[in-house]
């Protein structure tokens, strides 16, 4: 039996396009229309992995994310970086000059910016993802509509693409985690994504960065996010990355001791080849 991954959005999407850079082609992907409904599938045992983005190298942090990896506290096993590149694509024997609506991902959207305001005729719509803007334009026959979407939902729902590489920024990248309820032991982890809250007090940040600087752990991001209901209280999310494991485990007991609700939310080998 295949593994089972939920990806938020429809096949051809840039979810699948990670969970099968991650897991390989022989799993089975399960869409969901929301990064809720992942974690829902997730608890109820019908899938066995969560692909979840969490960064974007222009649009920044997927926040509400943050909140899901709070709520579900699903163990993060691994992560996988995409190359997000960005096609305009349509019907087959449909022109650029035919096109009078583009429809995308929000975000997929925003990474075109330049590209939409050169040609100012095509109106712009916001679709769930970019592969089900793709499959909208198919279904519905659209031949005065483009979807912008990856190469994979071209393919998939029969689109020719008109234009390649309409993003902005070539160099454009996503991050994606892989989440689990059924964690195996890995031997040779090299990365966590740790969270915790300090008090709000001078430099209570600084002397829990300042243990991981001493034990000579890379601090590969950090996140801020409001504690629900106390104002100026903040859970931090950080990733760190080390070399020598007994490095690692010295800065995390002297972490604790400056920390509340300190949880360790996964340790995983760094991926993060595009
Ligand atoms: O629309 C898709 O294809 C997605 O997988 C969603 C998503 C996102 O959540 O940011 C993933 C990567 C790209 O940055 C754009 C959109």
């Amino acid at each position: 039996m295949s593994i089972k991954v939920a990806i938020q959005g429809v096949k051809g999407s840039f979810h699948e396009e990670a969970a099968y850079k991650y897991f390989g082609d022989e799993i089975e992907t399960v869409e969901c229309e929301s990064f809720k409904k992942t974690c829902e599938l997730l608890k109820q045992g019908k899938v066995d992995y969560v692909v979840m983005a969490i960064e974007n190298s222009i649009a920044g942090s997927l926040l509400p994310n943050y909140n899901l990896l709070r709520d579900y506290r699903f163990p993060i096993v691994g992560e996988v970086y995409l190359h997000i590149k960005l096609h305009l694509m349509a019907l087959p024997g449909v022109a650029l000059a035919d096109i009078k609506h583009v429809q995308s991902h929000p975000i997929a959207l925003q990474q075109c910016s330049d590209y939409l305001e050169e040609n100012p005729h095509l109106k712009v719509t916001e679709a769930e993802d970019t592969a089900a803007s793709a499959q909208r334009v198919n279904e519905l026959q659209l031949r005065d509509t483009a979807a912008i979407a990856p190469q994979l939902a071209a393919k998939l729902y029969g689109l020719e693409i008109i234009e390649r590489r309409i993003e902005t920024n070539k160099k454009n990248y996503t991050r994606f985690l892989i989440l689990t309820d059924k964690p195996e032991e890995k031997t040779k982890v090299n990365k966590a994504s740790i969270s915790f809250q300090t008090g709000n007090g001078v430099g209570s940040l600084s002397t829990v960065l300042q243990c991981f600087a001493e034990q000579r752990i890379n601090l590969s991001k950090i996140q801020s996010m409001p504690v629900l209901g106390k104002r100026n209280e903040y859970d931090f999310y950080v990733d760190v990355e080390w070399e020598n494991q007994a490095d690692y485990d010295t800065a995390i007991r002297r972490v604790l001791k400056h920390t509340s609700n300190f949880n360790i939310m996964g340790e995983y080998v760094k991926n993060d080849k595009v």
